[in-house]
């Protein structure tokens, strides 16, 4: 089977329950602001650090659904976190990141260059109590293209 470049084995799919859980993500730009949904539709405890940030980010802090740090990211900033996600447009900070994270066992995505990390973003959707994540080995559009007809399917089962 093919896993893609880097990878010698495909990710290992889990569910994570991230209810009131810490979840750092450092790096506030697109990535962030398309997967914060997620995280908070998950109930994590979500705390973003970044100097700058995604409108969508900027409203989530505004609402007090996260915690928005305003600073580049520090060493120990994942200190008490389950789960994290470097998505700086810095490949030298996501490094870091993903350093402290490995050092305190923490799974992280790495969203400049995967093979680097320990946690993969599938595209998600959710049909009633069902949902569905679908890795690609590194084709996202794929994903979300499967993604979609499985949902669509699933929908098309609840009507028949
Ligand atoms: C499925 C989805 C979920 C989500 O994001 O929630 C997702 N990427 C999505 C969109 C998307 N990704 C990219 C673009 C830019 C346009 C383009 O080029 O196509 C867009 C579109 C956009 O941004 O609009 C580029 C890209 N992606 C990755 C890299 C780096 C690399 O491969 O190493 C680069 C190159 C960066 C660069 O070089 O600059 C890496 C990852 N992206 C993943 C997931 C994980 C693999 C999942 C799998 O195996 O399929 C993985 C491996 C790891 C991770 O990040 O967790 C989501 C679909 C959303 C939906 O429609 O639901
Ligand atoms: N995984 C994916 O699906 C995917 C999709 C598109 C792009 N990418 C890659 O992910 C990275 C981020 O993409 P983007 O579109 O979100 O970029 P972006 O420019 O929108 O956001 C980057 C964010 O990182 C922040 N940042 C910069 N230095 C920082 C530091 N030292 N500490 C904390 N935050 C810092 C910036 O303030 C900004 O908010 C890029 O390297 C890109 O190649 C991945």
């Amino acid at each position: 089977m093919n896993h893609g470049p880097g990878l010698t084995h495909p990710p290992y799919p889990a569910g994570l329950v991230l209810a009131g859980r810490r979840v750092v993500v450092v790096g506030g730009g697109h990535v962030a602001a398309r997967r914060l949904p997620a995280f908070l539709e998950a109930g994590a405890a979500l705390t973003v650090v970044s100097p700058e940030v995604d409108p969508v980010v900027r409203e989530a802090a505004d609402r007090g659904d996260i915690t928005l740090v305003e600073r580049a990211y520090e060493p120990g900033d994942l200190a008490g976190a389950w789960y994290a996600m470097a998505s700086t447009d810095r490949p030298a900070v996501n490094a870091a990141v993903l350093e402290e994270a490995n050092a305190a066992r923490v799974f992280c995505v790495r969203a400049d260059d995967a093979p680097l990390g320990t946690a993969w973003t599938p595209a998600v959707g959710h049909v009633d109590e069902t949902t569905v994540a679908v890795l690609s080995n590194r084709d996202p559009a794929r994903s979300a293209r499967t993604r979609d007809r499985l949902v669509a399917a699933l929908r098309g089962d609840r009507r028949g």
